[in-house]
């Protein structure tokens, strides 16, 4: 259970351009919220070694500091990752292989949740990935409005690559980002793009060398709108991407994703990944 803990404390987050603003933390242990009191920009940061793989519990913590970031009327949200080469290593796998069928259904109605919150968010949201970034991760990043990415590093839907199929909301959420097209492309074969090639075709938005660089450009990319009337930026970009946050139904996916993730060939193929995976 997410219980926000709310202190004032120095920022030690952005360096010592910001380290006297006083910030306002609401944190657990997988997901830390800190407030600039400064900007009013929250930085949300994943903490779940080894790799942020995304599990019912950081599900359930990073849709608590959505909230919390919207409760709060911050002035937008920068999503962030603790370790040093991942950003997120998407769906952690355990939860779908041989899975207890209560918990499956809890964590994939969270998934569903944290998108429609993240994706559908009033507030500007940025991602400085500074990490690696395959499958639900890439699905974070794409699900905010600016992506500030470190060099030589990964980030795409490699879901065709397990064998499995990325639903369709995935797909939306890309096409949001990149033509057609290429996204079809990127979807069929699995491809996950290097920081570079990202940046070339419009996947992310700005390459930079650290973490600190990357959260300082976020930071500006947010404060674009600080001219702008909140309540028509919220709208309009709500607006925008209606069509994708209507298009899933919630029940329907929840079937499905159920019924798919049953299926003996995914079993196995989800079982030969996670094996492939421990004796890299
Ligand atoms: C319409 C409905 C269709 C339904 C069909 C069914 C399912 C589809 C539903 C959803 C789509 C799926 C989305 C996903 O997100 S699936 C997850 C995809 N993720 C990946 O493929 C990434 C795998 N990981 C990596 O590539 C690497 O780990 C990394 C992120 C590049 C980091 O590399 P690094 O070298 O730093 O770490 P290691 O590889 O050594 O890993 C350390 C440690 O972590 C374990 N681990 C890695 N990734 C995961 C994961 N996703 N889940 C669980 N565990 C993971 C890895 O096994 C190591 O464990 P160990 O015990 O050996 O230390």
């Amino acid at each position: 259970m997410f219980l926000p803990r709310i202190v004032k404390r120095m920022s030690p987050l952005l360096g010592s351009r910001m380290s006297l603003n006083a910030c306002r933390f609401a944190s657990t242990d997988l997901v830390r919220t800190e407030v600039d009191d400064k900007t009013g920009i929250a930085v949300v940061t994943m903490n779940r070694k080894p790799v942020n793989s995304l599990n019912l519990e950081l599900l359930r913590e990073l849709s608590s500091a959505l909230d919390a970031v919207e409760k709060n009327k911050s002035r937008g949200m920068i999503l962030a990752s603790s370790l040093d080469t991942v950003f997120s290593a998407g769906l952690d796998i355990t939860e779908m292989y041989k899975p207890d069928q209560a918990r499956l259904k809890d964590f994939w109605t969270t998934l569903q949740e944290v998108w429609l919150k993240l994706f559908g968010s009033g507030f500007p949201t940025a991602a400085a990935i500074n990490g690696h970034a395959p499958a639900g991760g890439c699905l974070l990043a794409m699900s905010c409005e600016y992506r500030v990415m470190r060099p030589n590093l990964t980030i795409g839907l490699n879901e065709t690559q397990l064998g499995i199929v990325a639903p369709s909301w995935f797909m939306s959420t890309m096409e949001n980002i990149l033509p057609r097209r290429e996204v079809e492309l990127a979807l069929t074969l699995g491809k996950m793009f290097s920081t570079e090639k990202a940046h070339e075709i419009g996947l992310v938005d700005e390459i930079v060398d650290t973490k600190e660089e990357a959260l300082a450009k976020c930071t500006e990319f947010i404060q674009l709108f600080a001219r702008v009337p909140r309540e028509a930026r919220a709208l309009t970009k709500q607006s925008f991407r209606r069509e994708a946050l209507q298009k899933l139904d919630r029940d329907q996916d929840l079937q499905m994703f159920i019924y798919l993730v049953n299926q003996p060939q995914v079993q196995k193929g989800l079982g030969l990944y996670f094996e492939s995976l421990k004796k890299k």
